[in-house]
């Protein structure tokens, strides 16, 4: 991050909700405490409950209180927020968030920027950016940029409709699609590692890796958020966004330089590439899964289909895996693997990049004890590399064991690793869309991911619950490596210590 203190007001439609609650004024907090803002910023919250500015700021002091510093004045930081009551389908009400939000730019000196932050629900994203092209709110001395969360739209179509309807009042380069994962330190890092290192990038193809596994599971359920899960499923909701992003960013082409557009361009082509399924081929590819109750983290749990606001004979899959294949030169013939559940074993988000095996190995007795070279990339707990070898470590002998070769980049200082919604707020407020996603990739990772859920949608699942709560998914999952002699290599902490 530089230390630029960008300035500008920040409207957050949907101030009183769970997202603003939990990540936004977190977030905007630790910029305001690492000196990332200055004073010269205000934060208006738009929701309809009938708050004050008081109650708004009590309620961001009580989300922040746990980062609080010696040095950093919480109501001071709390006084930056102002809080206007409507319903953002009311067309009148946008006067007056125009007029108190050019009468901030006077109090905190800042020349007409404008952050619109969407925090709501999907269907508000079209009616709210009409409504502030319409009634002028975008028609400032700086500069307008406009936030969307996810989901994105529901399959292509619907992404298409959405996008439409913010493109008449947004231009592309003003519109900061949030896809978090984006902003999380090791999947930012994929770039450095695989671009500033003469050892990984000579190797980075078919010749020298055979297959590359990327898992995200979770531990947690669907919470309190089964309505909107039954229509969207693992798929929708990991799938289509953060895993195809990784996979994006792991396969691309060195970019000519390091500026949005040449990073976009190149993890476009990565997307075109990726292996197109007809409607009966999906089987052999893509592997579904629901859990069932089990024990996580030592506790009992439910099984999806007894969640709150979840059909007792649900078809939604908790858990997806696939083999995706990129047909172009560098990766023909090499199967990316992904995976991504709730209700797992383990909360992990890993990468695992395997190296093929030498032509012949001196040192292992072949067939029998295979250790390949490994290249993990831990994105979260631990965010680090991890680099498995083999080496001699008793003097004299001449077998061969592995070791690992360990980096942990948020070992020594959890607390000053920044969250991903600070960083990609303090990109949006810079101005590099670098890690938001452009409308070129939501189109091709939607067109990938409808051919699958049409697919599933035709053919109903005849197994669900088919893995157990606790489990790392069900034995489908493991086939789709076994049969092509792979399997999938531990995840989380237990790929992250010395003694393996
Ligand atoms: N929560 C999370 O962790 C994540 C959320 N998201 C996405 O972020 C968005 C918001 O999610 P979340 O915060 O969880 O949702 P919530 O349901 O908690 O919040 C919705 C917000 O919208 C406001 N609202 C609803 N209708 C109107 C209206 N007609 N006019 C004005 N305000 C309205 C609500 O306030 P009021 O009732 O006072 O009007 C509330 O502030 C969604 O798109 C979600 O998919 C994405 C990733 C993670
Ligand atoms: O976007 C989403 O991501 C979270 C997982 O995010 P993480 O940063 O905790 O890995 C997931 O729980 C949620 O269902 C999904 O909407």
């Amino acid at each position: 991050m530089t230390n630029e203190q960008p300035k500008s007001i920040i409207v957050i439609f949907g101030a009183t909700g769970d997202l603003a609650k939990r990540k936004l004024f977190p977030s905007i907090f630790r910029l305001y405490r690492e000196n990332k803002l200055s004073e010269d910023f205000a934060v208006v919250g738009v929701a309809r409950r009938p708050w004050t500015n008081e109650e708004l700021r009590e309620n961001v002091k009580k989300s922040v209180g746990n980062l609080q510093t010696e040095d950093t004045d919480i109501d001071k930081f709390a006084s930056h927020f102002y809080y206007q009551p409507f319903d953002v389908t009311n067309v009148e009400s946008y006067q007056e968030l125009k007029t108190l939000t050019e009468e901030l730019d006077t109090q905190y000196n800042v020349p007409g920027n404008r952050i619109f932050y969407l925090a709501m629900a999907p269907e508000f994203f079209g009616t709210i950016a009409s409504n502030l092209k319409n009634e002028g709110l975008t028609a400032t001395e700086g500069w307008s940029r406009l936030v969307i969360e996810k989901p994105f739209g529901h399959d292509y179509q619907s992404a298409k409709e959405l996008n439409e309807q913010i493109r008449h009042a947004f231009s592309e380069d003003q519109i900061y699609r949030i896809d978090h994962y984006l902003g999380k330190e090791m999947v930012q890092n994929i770039e450095v590692i695989r671009f500033a290192n003469a050892l990984f990038e000579p190797l980075w193809n078919n010749q020298y890796i055979s297959n590359i596994q990327i898992t995200s599971s979770e531990t947690l359920g669907v919470e309190d958020r089964g309505r909107y899960y039954e229509s969207s499923g693992a798929l929708r909701d990991m799938v289509q966004n953060h895993i195809l992003q990784m996979v994006a960013l792991l396969a691309m082409e060195p970019p000519i330089k390091l500026t949005p557009e040449e990073i976009r361009s190149e993890k476009v082509k990565v997307l075109r590439a990726l292996r197109s399924m007809s409607i009966d081929e999906v089987d052999q590819y893509f592997v579904r899964g629901q859990y069932g109750k089990g024990i996580v983290e030592e506790n009992e749990v439910i099984g999806y289909r007894e969640e709150n606001s979840v059909d007792e004979e649900s078809n939604t899959a908790t858990f997806v895996s696939g083999k995706l294949m990129i047909d172009n030169f560098r990766w023909a013939g090499v199967p990316i693997y992904i995976r991504t559940g709730k209700r797992m074993k383990e909360k992990a988000t890993t990468i695992v990049v395997q190296f093929k095996d030498l032509p012949m190995n001196l040192y292992f007795n072949r067939g029998k004890d295979i250790h390949p070279n490994l290249l993990v990339i831990h994105i979260q707990p631990e965010e680090g590399i991890t680099l498995h070898l083999n080496a001699r470590k008793t003097p004299g002998a001449t077998a061969s064991t592995p070791i690992n070769l360990n980096y942990c980049n948020n070992c020594g200082d959890k607390m000053n690793t920044p969250e991903a919604y600070e960083r990609l707020i303090y990109d949006c407020m810079l101005g590099d869309a670098t890690n938001f996603t452009h409308w070129d990739e939501v189109a091709l990772s939607w067109k990938f991911v409808d051919t699958i859920s049409e697919a599933w949608e035709q053919n109903k699942a005849k197994d669900f619950p088919n893995y157990e709560s606790g489990s790392m998914g069900p034995k489908a999952s493991d086939a789709l490596l076994a049969e092509e002699g792979f399997q999938w290599w531990p995840v989380g902490e237990s790929n992250f210590s010395n003694d393996k």
